[in-house]
C-alpha cells in the first residue's frame, strides 16, 4: 500500500489540522461526513472537539452505526481527545444520551484535568515512539481510569504532572490508538506516522 486513503471524521472539531499531519505522514486524507464515503477507507482519524456534539452528528449523518461495524471488522483508527472519547467502551461524565464506539476497551473520564483553563503542556515518552520527549498539548482533555487486558499504555502523565501524575493518556488496542492530548497541533508528526504504519499494516 503506497499512500493509504485515510478519513478524517469531518462532522465537528479540529479536522483541518489531522488532514495536514496525515498528508505529511505519507497518508491521501479525506474528510468522511456521510456512510458511503466509509467504505473507500483504509483508516479513520476522530478528531478533537466536542463529544457530546460529535455523538449527535454521528446520529444525525446516519454515521454511528456503519461506523461501528467498520471498527468491529477491523478498521483501523486513531482519536485524539474527544476522539478518544468516542472510541472508549465506557464514558465517565458525559450526557446519558452520549453515544460511543466502543473500539477500545477502555473508561475514559471527560474534562478530568478540569477547566478550559486548566488546559496544560507537558513533555512525556511515548511508547513505541523513539527520539526526544513528545510536547503534549492538552485542551479540556479526558484521560483513561480502566483498561482491558488486551489494552497497551502508551503514555502517562509524567512526574511533573503533579496531581494528575501517572494518569494514561495515550493507549492501543489491535489498530486502534487514541490520546488524550493533540499531536495534529505542534508539528510533530510521530503519532500520524505511527498510525499511518498501522494502517499499512507495518
Ligand atoms: N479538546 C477536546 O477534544 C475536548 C474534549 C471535550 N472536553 C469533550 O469532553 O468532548
Amino acid at each position: 500500500m503506497t499512500r493509504p486513503l485515510v478519513g478524517v471524521l469531518a462532522l465537528q472539531g479540529d479536522v483541518r489540522e489531522h488532514l495536514a499531519a496525515l498528508n505529511d505522514s505519507g497518508a491521501d486524507a479525506v474528510g468522511i461526513r456521510r456512510p458511503e464515503e466509509l467504505e473507500k477507507i483504509d483508516g479513520l482519524v476522530i478528531p478533537g472537539g466536542e463529544s457530546t456534539t460529535m455523538s449527535k452528528l454521528l446520529q444525525i449523518f446516519e454515521l454511528l452505526e456503519p461506523l461501528k461495524a467498520r471498527l468491529r471488522d477491523g478498521l483501523p483508527a486513531y482519536g485524539s481527545c474527544a476522539g478518544m472519547i468516542l472510541l472508549a467502551s465506557e464514558i465517565l461524565d458525559t450526557r446519558p444520551d452520549a453515544q460511543h464506539l466502543g473500539a477500545i476497551d477502555m473508561t475514559v473520564r471527560r474534562n478530568a484535568f478540569g477547566r478550559q483553563v486548566d488546559s496544560f503542556e507537558s513533555d512525556l515518552e511515548f511508547e513505541g515512539i523513539v527520539g526526544d520527549p513528545m510536547r503534549a498539548v492538552f485542551i479540556r482533555a479526558p484521560w483513561v481510569e480502566r483498561v482491558g487486558d488486551d489494552v497497551q499504555v502508551l503514555a502517562r502523565v509524567p512526574e511533573s504532572g503533579g496531581a494528575a501524575a501517572g494518569r494514561i493518556v495515550a493507549v492501543r488496542q489491535g489498530s486502534v490508538v487514541a490520546t488524550s492530548f493533540h499531536p495534529e497541533v505542534t508539528g510533530d508528526r510521530r503519532v500520524h506516522e505511527l498510525f499511518v504504519d498501522i494502517v499499512r499494516g507495518v
